[in-house]
């Protein structure tokens, strides 16, 4: 067999222009990230076939290096593999993942009236969509049995929460039912985005109104109760208030219902799975 050079140099210069047609094309999206893997999959010899997963995943609008970096980490993909190259368990686990999750990072907000469940939703997008990053807020209230400082919030004195408004600490903050300050950590916010992940904020109606207001592109989700009656249910069910501050929570939660419409999207919180499910579906479309 005779080896040509020349030949050589021009299939391989060839190859890397179809490579960088398909990134261009994800990039621009008109095509999916989870199209080009199916057809990489279906057509082992393409130009899709011989890209990197890791060119795949950076070629997708907005989803940034260090992401797609721990993305391939936690798929237990190495960032050097082609996409043809992939094995069966690797490529089950990249389409799942391309398949709900290659949105660009959004802010989002999850608002909606005491008890409704927003911190129940909440957890359950913690526990199975970790690719989805939560914000720790500041608040001035003392912590119910089992709240963990830095976990579930930073439990501040007020003078601590004055040293941080002043700081220009907050993204948002509010007094909520009248009675404690609550604010979200700008810092780490931003650092958040900054790494191409989204990341959720439960916060009341005026944060959501400020966040609407400076942060235009986020994404504004109100939780809404199946009925009144349910709502009540589970705010006395939940037996952390007593009846004045139930009563105080109530008469809030009557204002927050009448500003559903200033949201982006509405979703009835019914069943926590489906409700979680219903959030994260929203995001990059
Ligand atoms: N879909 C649901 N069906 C039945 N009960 C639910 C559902 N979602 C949440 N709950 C229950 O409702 C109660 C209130 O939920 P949660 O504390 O998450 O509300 P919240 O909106 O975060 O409230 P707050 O704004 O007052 O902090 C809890 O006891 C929780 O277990
Ligand atoms: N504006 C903000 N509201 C917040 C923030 N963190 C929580 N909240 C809201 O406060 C109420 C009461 O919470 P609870 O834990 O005392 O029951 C609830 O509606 C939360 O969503 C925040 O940083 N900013």
């Amino acid at each position: 067999m005779t080896l040509d050079p020349a030949a050589g140099a021009e299939a391989a210069l060839r190859a890397r222009r179809a490579r960088a047609e398909v990134k261009r094309a994800v990039h621009a999206r008109e095509r999916t990230a989870l199209q080009v893997a199916e057809a990489a999959w279906e057509h082992p010899g393409s130009a899709e076939a011989s890209l990197r997963v890791t060119e795949l995943l950076d070629a997708i609008p907005g989803i940034g290096a260090r992401r797609a970096e721990r993305t391939l980490e936690r798929l237990e993909i190495s960032p050097r593999k082609r996409v043809g190259g992939l094995g069966a368990r690797q490529r089950e686990r990249l389409r799942e993942w391309l398949d709900v999750d290659p949105a660009p990072a959004r802010l989002i907000v999850l608002a909606g009236p005491t008890a409704v469940g927003k911190g129940t939703v909440a957890q359950h997008v913690r526990e199975h969509y970790p690719w989805i990053r939560h914000s720790v807020s500041w608040t001035t209230r003392a912590p119910r049995p089992g709240e963990i400082d830095g976990v579930h919030y930073r439990f501040v004195s007020d003078a601590e929460f004055d040293e941080g408004l002043a700081e220009d600490a907050f993204v948002e903050w509010a007094t909520v039912h009248n009675s404690h300050r609550y604010g979200t950590p700008r810092a780490q916010v931003q650092e958040v985005l900054d790494t191409g992940d989204s990341v959720l904020l439960e916060i009341d109606l005026q944060g959501a109104r400020q966040i609407r207001d400076s942060m235009p592109e986020a994404l504004l989700v109100f939780l809404a109760p199946p009925s009144w009656e349910e709502l009540v249910r589970r705010l006395v069910g939940r037996g952390t208030e007593d009846e004045a501050e139930r009563t105080r929570r109530l008469a809030t939660a009557e204002v927050e219902l009448a500003s559903q419409d200033e949201f982006d999207a509405i979703v009835v919180n019914r069943d926590v799975a489906e409700a979680a499910a219903e959030v994260v579906g929203l995001i990059g479309r």
